[in-house]
């Protein structure tokens, strides 16, 4: 059982030499699969209690599909009259639980005091807004600005789900770290520029994964064809992962691609999936995330001496909490979700979109000038 980003994966290592896998809501509880169900003399017992399996798995991805990405808040349930600055909801939630990092910014840096800051970003939902087509997640100018400023003051890296290679197709800044395929693929420095030799960037180059590359490139092949047919899927290769989108899909067809991604994961025990926002994220089964990648940034720039480094991390989805996780853990730095609803999560601080990240990052680039 792998309880990635706090949704549980089932794999089942029993069906026959071919595990089945699939991620059950939060809100179920994890439950092993007994080797028992799948013996029968004759067969038939076990491919009912397949089938039954194949029902709970498909059923688990259908309820994480649901619930990944709510479309209009205002609808939830208090009601599309509320502007974000009136939900109850939302104003409880950062008055006890996850206060807003911009009203908590000089006790943020208070704490920050003659030590040095690192900051890492999310791409997707944390330096661009969320759109429709995953090709036109362009980042703004301002936004742009905002993080060379700050990479040019704090150690500075990006964290992303995308294959590393387009996010900084989106960012196009030299001066930061780039951790694509959620930290499958890091480079360290700026060696990823094309004027470096191919010895430079091997050097500053870690992919815990690389082995799955040829899986990776196999699955997303299989998961293209069987779904070209349903309208609005698309699949994304990231390098170390694969994205199946269903944002446009119509909701009635998503039961078909929870099905479809379950039955080609059937042939790639190595492959897990996990939910993000509004999308499925095939990915290896190895212990590794954009925590233990933050973990790995710190370490080889330097930078994990807990008691005078504080690392920020920025990031929107599920997959951020296993950073703000670690950062927790360590008791060092803060974790900031960017959200406009109240979630459960284990950052320290909140900001509500994109836009109060630009705040945020040209705050600390104004505290940082003026210190100095
Ligand atoms: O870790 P991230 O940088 O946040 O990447 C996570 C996924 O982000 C992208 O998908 C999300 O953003 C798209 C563009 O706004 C949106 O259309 C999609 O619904 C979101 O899930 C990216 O396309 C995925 O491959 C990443 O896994």
């Amino acid at each position: 059982m792998d309880l990635s980003n706090g949704s549980p994966v089932i794999t089942d290592p029993m069906a026959m030499g071919q595990p089945l896998m699939g991620v059950l809501p939060s809100n179920m509880m994890p439950f092993s699969v007994m080797p028992g169900s799948y013996s029968s003399p004759a067969g038939a017992g076990l491919n009912v209690s397949r089938r039954k399996i194949e029902e709970v798995l498909v059923n688990g991805l259908l309820e994480a599909m649901k619930s990944s990405s709510p479309r209009k808040k205002h609808n939830l349930v208090f009601g599309q009259e509320n502007l974000p600055e009136e939900d109850p909801a939302y104003t409880a939630w950062t008055a006890t639980t996850c206060p807003s990092a911009l009203a908590s910014f000089k006790q943020i840096v208070a704490g920050a005091q003659g030590k040095k800051i690192a900051v890492f970003l999310d791409y997707d939902g944390t330096l661009s807004p969320i759109v429709d087509d995953p090709d036109k997640a362009v980042m703004s100018p301002v936004m742009r600005a905002a993080v060379r400023n700050v990479a040019k003051h704090f150690p500075a890296a990006i964290v992303s789900g995308r294959s590393r290679k387009k996010v900084l197709e989106f960012v196009k800044l030299k001066e930061l770290c780039y951790a694509g395929s959620h930290g499958m693929d890091i480079m360290t420095s700026s060696a990823n520029y094309e004027h470096n030799t191919e010895k430079a960037k091997e050097a500053n180059l870690f992919q815990p994964a690389r082995e799955f590359l040829p899986m990776i490139d196999e699955v997303s092949k299989s998961l293209l064809e069987v779904t070209s047919g349903i309208e609005g899927a698309s699949i994304e290769n990231n390098k170390f992962c694969v994205s199946v989108h269903y944002r446009n899909v119509d909701e009635k067809d998503w039961e078909l691609v929870a099905r479809l991604v379950n039955e080609v994961l059937e042939a790639f025990p190595g492959l897990k999936v996990t939910n993000g926002r509004m999308v499925l994220e095939v990915r290896p089964v190895i212990d590794w995330d954009k925590g233990k990648a933050v973990e790995f940034l710190l370490q080889s720039l330097g930078l994990s001496d807990s008691e005078n480094v504080i690392p920020i991390y920025i990031g929107d989805d599920r997959t951020d909490e296993d950073a703000f996780k670690v950062l927790r853990e360590r008791n060092c730095g803060y974790g900031i979700l960017v959200s406009q609803v109240p979630k459960e999560t284990q950052a320290f601080y909140s900001l509500r979109d994109p836009s109060e990240v630009t705040e945020f990052l040209n705050s600390l680039v104004r505290w940082k000038k003026h210190s100095v």
